[in-house]
């Protein structure tokens, strides 16, 4: 299937149409099938994603006119559908999108993706994955006889982004493609995935990521419906009921959380197993505790940032972007594990990333990382981010961020020496154990910030 899809994807290289209409151009046949679409699609450039937001959202792209941009939204309201049923139902490939991201043959471009190391900001990637599942709802939601769409579509979580094999080279094309693959009454997943030119002139994939979007009425205020979903063939059927069984797997993950269950009598022994290797066997006593042989307490692995949220951060909707809180994230995940591991190391999956609230521009925010899980090379960092406003100072999370890196060299083990930190320990491992398998990372164009 993805040797299929690069192969699909050769076909299309130089198809870079800019601004053209995302639906157009489709020879897709119900028999066909995804590999079809992607044959007949031809790719937008990463530049125009933002731009047909804005004209889908119209927005203004002046912060002194959001004002009177956002009581113009206002008027759209009445344009919303009152039930899901009033709603045309779409297909998976009425929001099928390519976009080229042209590193080989943009060198300005390239700038911006760039790390200091030659190799590509994974923290770009993020943001521009967070524009294109914005996108991909608003194709699969569009109705030609409105110039404007009353819906405001956020991002409400990063369900997955596993990492393939292929690494990212800053001077070859990188192109995404995505889709709804499932939709709920407002909710909607959509699947992306990431593609990168190799030296035999075919695009292989570098990466796949499922993210969850919500829509919601004009004003981003409550919540609104969207066109149902129907698939088409068998293997957007396997799609669709992945998406259900998804939504069923991240209820049972929430209702399981440490926040509201006691662990399980395995996880329970582990923390207490952990617990004794560190007393100081030369005292009875718990309070003597001793760190074991190539280890680090939970607690020295933190590391803190502060941003305040200006206007150049923010979305269609005037909320900060959420692409931007998680390259922020990211970068401090990072620089986490780099400065544990004592070497470079690469990201493997982004996990559970859930939007919580939005963050308000003008806002201060808080990120702080820490190490929570190791295991060989492997280290689980989790990102805690609140927000606090600077008139009544109150502090608010926002956002839980899961990365898994890999570093080069076996890493120490860290220990927890609070209840809090068991717990976080465990979340650490329950999210490592989720990890869809252990990837292999090729040396050459590592995946960094
Ligand atoms: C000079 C130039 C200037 C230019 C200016 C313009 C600048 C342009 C810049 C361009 C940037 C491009 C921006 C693109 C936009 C990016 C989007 C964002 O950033 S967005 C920013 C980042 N994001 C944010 O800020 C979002 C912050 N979060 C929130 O607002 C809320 O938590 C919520 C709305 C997501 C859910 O509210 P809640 O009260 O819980 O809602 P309900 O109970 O009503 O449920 C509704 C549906 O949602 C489901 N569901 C809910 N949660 C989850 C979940 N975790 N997991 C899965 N599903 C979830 C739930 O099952 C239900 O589904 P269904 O059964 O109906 O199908």
């Amino acid at each position: 299937m993805k040797r299929a899809a690069m192969r699909l994807c050769t076909l299309n290289r130089g198809l870079l149409i800019h601004g053209r209409g995302l639906t157009q151009g489709s020879q897709y046949t119900p028999k066909q099938g995804l590999l079809h679409i992607r044959e007949a699609c031809s790719s937008i450039h990463v530049n125009h994603v933002r731009d047909k937001l804005r004209e889908i959202v119209g927005i203004s792209t002046n912060w002194r006119d959001h004002v009177k941009a956002m009581e113009e939204r206002k008027l759209l309201h009445n344009l919303l559908a009152k039930s899901q049923k009033a709603l045309p139902p779409r297909k998976m490939k009425d929001s099928y999108i390519e976009v080229l991201l042209p590193l080989g043959s943009d060198p300005g471009l390239r700038d911006k993706y760039l790390t200091v190391q030659n190799t590509v900001r994974f923290g770009r990637i993020l943001e521009d994955l967070d524009s294109l599942g914005v996108l991909v709802c608003y194709m699969h939601n569009k109705n030609d006889s409105m110039a404007m769409s009353p819906l405001s579509i956020v991002t409400a979580l990063v369900d997955k982004i596993d990492m393939c094999k292929q690494s990212l080279s800053p001077e070859q094309d990188i192109k995404f493609t995505g889709h709804v693959s499932w939709v709920g009454k407002t909710s909607m997943e959509v699947k992306m995935k990431m593609f990168q030119l190799h030296k035999d002139d075919a695009f292989w994939p570098v990466l796949d990521a499922t993210f969850v979007m919500v829509a919601r009425d004009s004003e981003n205020k409550g919540p609104a419906f969207v066109n149902p979903l129907i698939p088409e063939n068998a293997e957007e059927e396997e799609l669709f009921k992945q998406g259900e069984l998804n939504k069923g797997r991240r209820i049972a993950f929430t209702s399981a959380s440490l926040l509201k269950m006691a662990p399980s009598s395995e996880e329970r022994n582990t923390i207490h197993e952990m617990f004794l290797s560190t007393l100081d066997p030369k005292t009875i006593s718990f309070h003597s505790r001793i760190l074991p042989p190539n280890s680090v307490w939970m607690e020295n692995t933190k590391l803190k940032s502060l941003d305040i949220c200006h206007p150049q951060e923010r979305n269609i909707f005037n909320r900060i972007f959420g692409g931007f809180l998680m390259r922020k994230a990211y970068e401090l995940a990072w620089a986490t594990a780099c400065s544990f591991g004592g070497s470079r190391p690469f990201v493997v999956t982004v996990d559970d990333i859930m939007f919580q609230k939005p963050v308000e521009v003008g806002s201060l925010l808080f990120l702080s990382s820490q190490v929570c899980y190791t295991q060989n090379n492997y280290i689980q960092v989790r990102v805690h981010s609140e927000v606090a406003s600077l008139e009544t100072n109150e502090h608010m999370t926002t956002n839980v961020f899961h990365f898994t890196f890999m570093s080069e060299r076996e890493v120490p083990l860290v220990f927890p020496k609070t209840y809090g930190e068991s717990m976080l320990y465990l979340d650490g491992h329950r999210h490592f154990n989720s990890m869809s398998a252990p990837v292999t990372l090729k040396k050459d164009y590592p995946v960094e910030p």
